[in-house]
């Protein structure tokens, strides 16, 4: 079988007094640490979904954006293309060019975001519009579209930087065809104006709060159109920007968080980029914006978590002051506690000790004589007892003094001391000058014995005595042993019989052993 084992339980272990403070300041700081880590993480993923639900915004914003435009341009460009085939077919006679100028004037009545349409030589001069008058010595050869298209034998749609109309004054967006002879020669340009208001109409119809933006650009990021609008931003340059610099180049369509070339605004970007069309459309939202009601959010909800956790921590410094002042008071009781058992140990003593020799005194004498008659009556067995008195001891203190008496009587305990050689001898102070000791287990002859030895020391001890015949201290012992016979009777009988034998010891001339025998005394006991 294994022992049981003297450790606590863990539990006991664990909140013992020792660790309870550390462990309660730890408490303190792990609920503190937790409940502001876990506001953060849901105050985090708060962030998050707000980002996201933004961006999910941008990015519908930036397919109709996207669609508008393609739609817009798809219309005029069928317009350019239909007029590149009438020309052709039809040739540029001025009876053609007058039907040419009705049905460019009824197209543009019916697309309302068609600015006018144009046809010009390849000179540069109009051969026909969709105005009522073509000014006087008009010439658009120095136009952008005009240099692209006679310099660039490519038939398809071109797009080119927003123009004020010579013609309304108004900003244009261009889109333009290249119109070849029947040689394949440059033969002129087709051109379709857009309004740009009609764009800029368009975005203002999404809210994209203060510092929100729409643009429509070329891919090369020359900004077209943008709301809110800017004169001075048209034609501007974003292609060092996050849109034209690092993602369009790898996708066509995304998102990103960036900084804005424009205003170096931080906004969350979605971008597309037009099917068939040299465009992207960008939707974007400022992040300040978009997290203005989170940042109040953060604001409350850290202002409540910093109360909670000044209360806890409040809560948590007094239940640390009231543990201290426990264990404190813990502590006190327990030296306390320690101190009255050792002043307890010490009376204890006193009550049974003789102050001057350190042997029993007479009461703890007495009451281990009544034991050890009780024993040895049930086991019937011999108890032996000696009383001793020191000879001529008025004497020795009239003459040396009562302190040398003391010193005395100190040698004489120590003698008796050492007399006790089993567990259950008792040496003991009767009172005064005389002495006792108890030797259970003892018949008279073995007590005679220890009573010589005893006397025999002392005389060894050789203490001067000038009032002693011998001129050393001696000491007459009584000795007297029986076996109980339970009658409450034994112990004052013991007493007594080793008490004659003293008394007799001392009138047959001192220093000696007498066993009582009931023949040397004739008295009745
Ligand atoms: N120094 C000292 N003396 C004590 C103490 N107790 C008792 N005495 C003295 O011991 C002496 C005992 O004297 P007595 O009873 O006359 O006996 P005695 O002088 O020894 O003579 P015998 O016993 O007949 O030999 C007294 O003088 C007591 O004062 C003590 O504790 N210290």
């Amino acid at each position: 079988m294994t022992e049981p084992s003297s450790r606590p339980p863990l539990f006991e272990r664990l909140f013992a007094q020792r660790t309870l403070l550390p462990m309660a300041r730890v408490f303190v700081v792990l609920v503190c640490v937790l409940l502001f880590a876990s506001v953060a993480w849901m105050l985090w993923s708060a962030r998050e979904t707000r980002l996201q639900e933004a961006q999910m915004a941008t990015s519908n914003l930036a397919y109709s954006v996207s669609r508008h435009a393609q739609d817009t341009l798809k219309k005029a460009d069928t317009i350019l293309v239909s007029l590149s085939e009438r020309l052709q077919v039809d040739g540029r006679d001025p009876q053609q060019l007058q039907r040419l100028h009705r049905l460019l004037q009824v197209q543009v009545r019916e697309l309302q975001d068609l600015h006018g349409l144009f046809v010009y030589d390849r000179d540069g001069h109009w051969l026909v519009s969709s105005f009522d008058t073509i000014p006087h010595d008009a010439n658009n050869s120095d136009r952008e579209y005009f240099r692209f298209h006679r310099d660039n034998p490519d038939l398809g749609p071109h797009i080119g930087l927003p123009v004020r109309s010579r013609t309304t004054g108004t900003w244009v967006i261009p889109l333009s065809r290249r119109l070849n002879d029947a040689q394949g020669q440059f033969a002129g340009v087709l051109l379709a104006t857009i309004d740009m208001d009609y764009f800029l109409r368009f975005y203002r119809t999404f809210d994209t709060m203060q510092y929100g933006a729409i643009s429509l650009s070329l891919d090369n990021g020359t900004l077209l159109v943008r709301q809110p609008f800017a004169e001075a931003l048209i034609g501007a340059d974003l292609s060092a920007g996050p849109v034209f610099h690092d993602y369009l180049p790898r996708q066509p369509v995304g998102n990103l968080s960036g900084v804005s070339l424009v205003d170096g605004e931080a906004r969350l970007y979605s971008y597309r980029h037009l099917e068939g069309y040299p465009l992207v459309a960008t939707a974007a939202l400022a992040e300040r914006e978009v997290l203005a009601s989170w940042m109040r959010e953060v604001y409350v909800q850290m202002g409540i978590t910093l109360f909670v956790v000044v209360l806890l921590g409040l809560f948590g410094f007094h239940l640390i002051r009231q543990i201290k002042a426990g264990l404190a008071t813990e502590q006190a009781l327990r030296t306390t506690r320690d101190s009255l058992e050792l002043l307890n140990q010490r009376l204890e003593k006193l009550a049974l000790e003789d102050e001057l020799t350190g042997l029993a005194n007479r009461r703890h004498f007495m009451s281990r004589l009544a034991e050890e008659v009780l024993r040895a009556g049930r086991n019937q067995r011999s108890l032996g007892l000696l009383m001793l008195d020191v000879d001529y001891f008025k004497q020795f203190n009239d003459l040396y003094g009562h302190s040398d008496g003391d010193v005395c009587l100190r040698s004489l305990g120590r003698v008796l001391r050492a007399a006790q050689k089993r567990p259950g001898d008792l040496a003991a102070r009767y009172g005064g000058e005389e002495f006792c000791l108890l030797l259970p287990e003892t018949d008279a002859a073995g007590a005679q014995a220890v009573a010589e030895q005893v006397r025999g020391n002392l005389e060894a001890l050789a203490i001067a005595h000038a009032g002693h015949p011998l001129g050393i201290v001696t000491v007459s012992i009584g000795v007297h042993a029986l076996v109980p016979v339970g009658d409450g009777t034994d112990a004052a009988t013991l007493l007594h019989c080793a008490d004659r034998a003293l008394y007799q010891a001392k009138a047959k001339g001192r220093n000696r052993v007498l066993r009582f025998e009931i023949s040397l005394f004739k008295e009745k006991l």
